[in-house]
């Protein structure tokens, strides 16, 4: 019940408890720079992170996955603050996937398969025509499966990070530039999978972190302008 009250407090201007954030504060990097943001998700949508270069888009994104402590606010999922969660639990549910993408060793199935190895997504099915089709949609040979990782370009390094996080199922996706190192056409396509993905399952929103308006594809979309 405390829960509840706090999160009608902390985000009483949503359009409804899906994921908000309320007040929080943060650090940019060691520095003494200090952020101050408030934004609400609604279930099914998008949210779109802006300001200049350097203003602390991706260190909110990071904040958000509990990569990074926040010196002060609170955030919510369904009403239920982010700390009542462990981080891995809350890492289950939220989903960072940072501009420079991971890469491990091994091959591109091998990357696809690592996040399975973790208790938390045992119970989690590694479906290779769910792979195949997320594949296509991207613009990506199935061949692709077997290359060594290591030798992706940047735009199919990207694209394969992203399909890591999205076959997992997520609530909620926390995505830095992820169309940064595409093509026009490949960056469609990701932001064709996006569209799919959000209209596929209820329980899940996006928060994007773009330098390109990508308003026109999410045009319901609410904007978030830090450092303005
Ligand atoms: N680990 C760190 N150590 C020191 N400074 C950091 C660290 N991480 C971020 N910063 C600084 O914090 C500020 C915000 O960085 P952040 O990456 O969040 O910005 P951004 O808005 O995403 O920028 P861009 O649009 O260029 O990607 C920058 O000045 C950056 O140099």
């Amino acid at each position: 019940m405390r829960i509840e009250i706090y999160a009608r407090q902390g985000c009483h201007y949503a359009l409804a408890d899906f994921f908000c954030f309320h007040k929080i504060n943060y650090l940019l990097g060691s520095s003494f720079r200090r952020v101050e943001v408030s934004a609400s998700l609604r279930e099914g949508s998008v949210l779109l992170v802006r300001g200049p270069s350097g203003s602390g888009k991706s260190t909110l994104l990071r904040v958000l996955s509990r990569l990074q402590e926040l010196v002060d606010g609170q955030v919510f999922f369904r009403g239920v603050n982010m700390f009542s969660f462990t981080p891995q639990v809350w890492r289950s549910k939220v989903h960072y996937v940072p501009q420079k993408p991971a890469v491990f060793p091994g091959t591109v199935h091998d990357n696809l398969l690592r996040p399975y190895s973790l208790r938390i997504n045992r119970s989690k099915e590694f479906n290779l025509e769910t792979i195949q089709r997320a594949l296509d949609k991207l613009m990506l040979d199935f061949n692709i499966m077997e290359q060594n990782a290591g030798t992706l370009s940047g735009g199919e390094a990207a694209r394969i990070a992203l399909l890591r996080s999205i076959i997992l199922s997520p609530n909620i996706l926390l995505l830095d530039e992820p169309t940064a190192a595409l093509d026009e056409k490949a960056k469609q396509a990701v932001l064709g999978l996006l569209t799919d993905w959000l209209e596929q399952k209820p329980d899940r929103g996006i928060i994007l972190v773009s330098h390109t308006d990508e308003s026109t594809t999410f045009p319901s979309a609410n904007v978030l302008e830090i450092g303005r």
